[in-house]
């Protein structure tokens, strides 16, 4: 029996008591911060780690997730490795000009002492549901291939799940990977793209969409917070300096760990790198609608105001910082208070130009005929977020000694 409630308008109600967890996990910065985050967290009880490709490799993860757990003190937690690939099989694209070489923004910790189990993480996954059932959560924080194994191996999984968090998605936005899709449901598929035309590496799919649909339409209890909702949320240079000055139990590694992940979302959705992208696009229809140029101050003032009153004067990355995305699924799942949600039946593209689009159908239209979301289970999905609530908690608890 599902422990989480969600109303009529899709509200999800908290859990009550302490929250066995299993966190599966492409570690990561975001996914290190997380992991911590439910360390310090007295209403969960992590039950162990389960490790899948994404960020670094799958073998990469495990090493990592060993690591986290002797940093938290919790050197024999379990830590099931996952699949190296996705369903479709392929050598999956790992971000590591995200996270860095090693996973953890290149800081190059010493290595874990400590060893994974010999259960693989789908295993681990079934056991632990199938021993504990309707008791044990999942935080989904990296691809889904892990869960869509632990469904295909067992069919009472999904049943016997008491609820999985998923960060995946965009939902009625853009992605990250293309406009299309998000990472975790379909990780680099724009290098898939510019690989299409190859024969050569014609087979080779790349992220895991398959897998997405399969969880998705699985009937488990699902909340997913898409980058549509995490990225609502900013840690600006200022938080992460407060963090840094912190006695926070992990502030001092992760902030260590953040300075390459921020780095990167400065090159990548900062101001400096669209600005000057910006500036080149728009410096050819700035002499068109501005006329010809005077001085070179008053150049560059007409050019900073066409700029102000045209362009990304909202964009969410004027400010440099990082988007903690899995430390807002991991609030969703110890504070599904601070956000509301929409239930509605999700499917994923496996195909073409929009492979690993999330889509929901939000059953605002009897369609007169059925359709490929006909038939599924809803799965709720996280639509507006407490910015500033959510904010806090996160910096709360990193900083928590
Ligand atoms: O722009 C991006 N491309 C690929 N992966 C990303 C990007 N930004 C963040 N992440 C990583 O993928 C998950 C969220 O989609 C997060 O785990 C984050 O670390």
């Amino acid at each position: 029996m599902a422990s989480v409630i969600a109303t009529s308008n899709g509200n999800v109600d908290a859990p009550k008591g302490r929250e066995k967890v299993i966190i599966d996990t492409d570690p990561g910065i975001d996914d290190s911060m997380a992991i911590f985050m439910a360390f310090q967290s007295p209403q969960l009880e992590v039950l162990g780690l389960t490790t899948i490709f994404g960020n670094v490799s799958t073998e990469g993860g495990t090493h990592n997730a060993l690591l986290l757990c002797e940093i938290a003190g919790c050197p024999g937690l379990p830590v099931a490795e996952g699949s190296p690939e996705p369903l479709k099989g392929g050598k999956p694209q790992i971000c590591d000009f995200i996270h860095g070489s090693d996973g953890l923004g290149n800081v190059f910790l010493p290595s874990p002492k400590s060893k994974k189990i010999e259960k693989t993480a789908s295993e681990f996954l079934v056991d632990m549901v199938s021993e504990n059932p309707g008791e044990v959560s999942i935080l989904a924080l990296g691809p889904l291939t892990n869960l869509a194994l632990a469904i295909k191996r067992d069919s009472t999984f999904a049943s016997k799940v008491k609820r999985v968090v998923v960060l995946g998605g965009s939902f009625f936005a853009l992605g990250n990977i293309n406009p299309a899709a998000e990472a975790n449901v379909s990780t680099s598929s724009a290098f898939l793209y510019s690989l299409q035309s190859d024969a050569e590496h014609a087979t080779l799919i790349y992220g895991d969409p398959e897998a997405a649909d399969i969880v998705f339409t699985s009937g488990a209890d699902i909340v997913v917070v898409g980058i549509n909702i995490t990225t609502q949320i900013k840690m600006g240079d200022a938080d992460l300096e407060e963090l840094r000055q912190s006695k926070g139990r992990h502030a001092q590694v992760l902030s260590k760990m953040c300075k390459f992940y921020r780095d990167w979302h400065v090159k990548s959705d900062g101001v400096y790198g669209k600005l000057i992208n910006d500036l080149t696009l728009l410096f050819s229809s700035w002499t068109k609608h501005l006329g010809p140029v005077g001085s070179t101050t008053d150049s560059i003032l007409q050019i900073e105001l066409f700029i102000c009153s045209s362009v990304r004067v909202d964009h969410p990355y004027k400010d440099p910082g990082i988007f903690p995305h899995d430390a807002v699924s991991l609030v969703a799942l110890v504070r599904p208070d601070l956000f509301t949600y929409k239930r509605g039946v999700v499917r994923v593209e496996t195909q073409g130009i929009c492979l690993g689009h999330t889509l929901m159908d939000q059953g605002l239209k009897i369609w007169n005929s059925s359709n490929p979301w006909t038939g599924y289970f809803p799965v709720s999905v996280a639509w507006t977020v407490n910015v500033e609530e959510v904010l806090n908690y996160i910096k709360k608890v990193l900083m928590k000694p």
